[in-house]
C-alpha cells in the first residue's frame, strides 16, 4: 500500500485524447482516466485543436482519475505533464484566452515558408543549431503564422502581451492560474527554436523564423520545481515536477538510459529514439537530433526517426476499406496470408516521414495479383511498419556507428504492440530481438518518474532501470536471404513512390 502523499499524477495530452494515470509510491498504475476531444480540419493540410478542449478534457480527466481511485489532490506528490509535441498554442497573458486554435504537429500550412527558408539556404545553419530540419512539422513557423495572420497580435506579442508555448507550456499556465510560463527541455527541441547545444533560444533563430523572443517560456530541466497548481482547481496546491514531450517520456519510460539503447512507439504513428548519449549527433541521413531528457542541468541527445502512418494504416483497413472489424483482426489475417504473394503497402497517406521527408508523396500498394484478398492487405499494413522502422533504424547505424557495436535491441510500446504477429516480423525483418515491457503505459510512467524523482520517492535512474520488466522477447527467426529478398522488395516500392 502506498503512502499518503506518495501519489504521482501523470497527465498524457495526447493528439486525439487527454489521458491522466495516477501512479503509486513503488510505480504501479492505480487509475486513469480518458476523454478524446474533437479534430479541426480547416482547410487541404491543416488541422487545429481547440485549447480549451485540451484544457477541459485534461482538467476533467485529472479529477475523474482522482475520483475514480479514491485519491484526493492532497495525497499527490506531484504532477508529471507529457503531450503531443511540437503543436502550438498563442495566448493572452492577461486573459489568459488562446489568440487562435492550437495548429497540431501534423498541419502542412506553412509548408510553403519551409520550402523557401530551405531554398534560401538556411539548412545547414538550422540543423547544426537544432538539430532539426526546417519543416512545417516543429513549432517556430505555426507561432510565426499565428502572429502574422491574427490582426495586432505581432504588436502585441513584440510587447511581450502574448505566451507562445507547445501544449506543456498552455497546460503549465493554466494548472497554475496564469503564475508560470515554463516549458522543459525536451519540448524546447522542438521548436526549430532551442539551440540544442546550449539549452536556450538562439537569437539568430528567433531572427530567422520572426519570433519574438518576449513571447517564450522559460526552458527549465525535465524534471523540476515547474510550479504549483492553484488550489480552487483541485482542491489543493500540488507541485507541477516532471514534463517531457509523449516520445521522449516513452524513452524515459522503457529505462533507455544508456548510450545506444532505443524504443519505438507505435500508436497513430510511430516515433523510434535512439540514445546517443551526451553527444549530440547531427544526422546526415534526414533523422532528428533532440533532446531525450534534461536532467541536473545535464542534456542526454537522441536521434529520432518520425513515421506518420503506422497503426493508422491498420485503422484505414477498418475505417476506410472496411476489411476488418477489429484492429485485433490484423494478427490472424496476416498469419492466414499466402507465402507466394508478395504485395507492398507504402502509406505514404500524408506523405513519407524519416528518413524520406517527402510531404508530396501518396500511398500505394504494389503486387496485387486476382488472388490478393483482405489477408495480403492486413499482413501488407503490418509489414510497413516493420519496413519503416529498418529504414531508421539503417539510417542511425550510418549515422552514429556506435549503434552497430554490440547488439541492438528496439523495446517497443503503443497500442500495435498488442500484436505478437507485428512484433515477430519486425524482430525477423530487423534481424534484433525486439522487448516488449510488462508496462505498456509507456509515455505516462516517463512523466511519472521524472516528477517522482523530483519529489523524492522514486529510485535514481540506476534504480528505475533496474525495475523495467519484459514480458516478452521476440527473436528473429527469418533466414537471410527471405530478410533480403523482403527488404529489397520494399525499397524498390518506396522508390517507386517518392514524388521525385
Ligand atoms: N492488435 C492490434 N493489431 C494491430 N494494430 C493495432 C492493434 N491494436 C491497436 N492497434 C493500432 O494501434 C493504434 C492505437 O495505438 P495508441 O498507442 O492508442 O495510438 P495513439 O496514442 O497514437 O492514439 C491504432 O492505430 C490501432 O489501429
Ligand atoms: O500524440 P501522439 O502520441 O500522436 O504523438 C505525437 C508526437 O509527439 C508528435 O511529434
Amino acid at each position: 500500500m502506498a503512502a499518503a502523499q506518495g501519489y504521482i499524477l501523470a497527465i498524457d495530452q495526447g493528439t486525439t485524447s487527454s489521458r491522466a494515470i495516477l501512479f503509486d509510491a513503488r510505480g504501479a498504475s492505480v487509475a486513469s482516466a480518458q476523454q478524446e476531444f474533437p479534430q479541426i480540419f480547416p482547410a487541404s493540410g491543416w488541422v487545429e485543436h481547440d485549447p480549451e478542449a485540451i484544457w477541459r478534457s485534461t482538467l476533467a480527466t485529472i479529477k475523474a482519475c482522482l475520483a475514480k481511485a479514491g485519491v484526493e489532490a492532497a495525497a499527490l506528490a506531484g504532477i508529471g505533464i507529457t503531450n503531443q509535441r511540437e503543436t502550438t498554442v498563442v495566448w493572452d497573458r492577461a486573459s489568459g484566452k488562446a489568440i487562435y486554435n492550437a495548429i497540431v504537429w501534423q498541419d502542412r500550412r506553412t509548408a510553403d515558408l519551409c520550402a523557401a527558408l530551405t531554398r534560401d539556404g538556411h539548412t545547414v545553419e538550422v540543423q547544426a543549431r537544432t538539430g532539426l530540419l526546417i519543416d512545417s512539422y516543429f513549432s517556430a513557423t505555426k507561432i510565426a503564422w499565428i502572429l502574422d495572420h491574427v490582426p495586432g497580435a505581432r504588436a502585441e506579442a513584440e510587447a511581450g502581451k502574448l505566451a507562445f508555448g507547445t501544449v506543456d507550456s498552455f497546460l503549465l499556465w493554466r494548472l497554475t492560474g496564469g503564475k508560470v510560463h515554463a516549458t522543459d527541455a525536451t519540448n524546447a527541441s522542438r521548436t526549430n527554436l532551442l539551440d540544442i547545444h546550449t539549452g536556450d533560444w538562439s537569437d539568430d533563430l528567433l531572427t530567422l523564423f520572426k519570433v519574438p523572443r518576449a513571447g517564450l517560456p522559460e526552458v527549465k530541466d525535465s524534471a523540476a520545481a515547474f510550479g504549483i497548481t492553484d488550489p480552487s482547481l483541485l482542491g489543493a496546491a500540488v507541485p507541477v515536477l516532471g514534463i517531457a514531450g509523449d516520445q521522449q517520456a516513452a524513452l524515459v519510460g522503457q529505462a533507455c538510459f544508456t548510450p545506444g539503447m532505443m524504443k519505438s512507439t507505435y500508436g497513430t504513428g510511430c516515433f523510434a529514439l535512439l540514445n546517443t548519449g551526451g553527444q549530440a549527433v547531427i544526422s546526415r541521413n534526414r533523422l532528428l537530433t533532440t533532446i531525450g531528457y534534461q536532467l541536473d542541468g545535464k542534456r542526454t541527445y537522441a536521434l529520432e526517426g518520425s513515421i506518420f502512418i503506422a497503426g493508422a494504416a491498420v485503422q484505414w483497413l477498418r475505417d476506410g476499406l472496411q476489411i476488418i472489424t477489429s484492429a485485433s483482426d490484423t494478427g490472424p489475417l496476416a498469419e492466414a496470408a499466402a507465402d507466394e504473394e508478395d504485395v507492398y503497402l507504402v502509406p505514404a497517406f500524408t506523405g513519407l516521414g524519416a528518413p524520406y521527408w517527402d510531404s508530396a508523396a501518396r500511398g500505394a500498394l504494389y503486387g496485387l495479383t486476382r488472388k490478393t484478398g483482405r489477408a495480403e492487405l492486413a499482413r501488407a499494413a503490418l509489414e510497413a511498419v516493420a519496413y519503416q522502422t529498418r529504414d531508421l533504424l539503417e539510417a542511425m547505424q550510418a549515422d552514429w556507428p556506435s549503434a552497430q557495436s554490440g547488439e541492438t535491441v528496439l523495446r517497443v510500446d503503443g497500442g500495435m504492440v498488442a500484436s505478437d504477429w507485428t512484433l515477430q516480423f519486425l524482430a525477423d525483418l530487423l534481424a534484433a530481438p525486439v522487448d516488449r515491457p510488462v508496462i505498456l503505459e509507456t509515455t505516462a510512467l516517463g512523466a511519472a518518474y521524472l516528477a517522482g524523482r523530483q519529489a523524492g520517492i522514486y529510485p535514481d535512474l540506476d534504480g528505475f532501470a533496474s525495475a523495467w520488466a519484459r514480458d516478452r522477447r521476440f527473436t528473429p527467426a527469418m533466414p537471410e536471404a527471405v530478410r533480403a529478398r523482403k527488404y529489397a522488395g520494399w525499397k524498390d516500392c518506396v522508390r517507386r513512390t517518392l514524388s521525385a
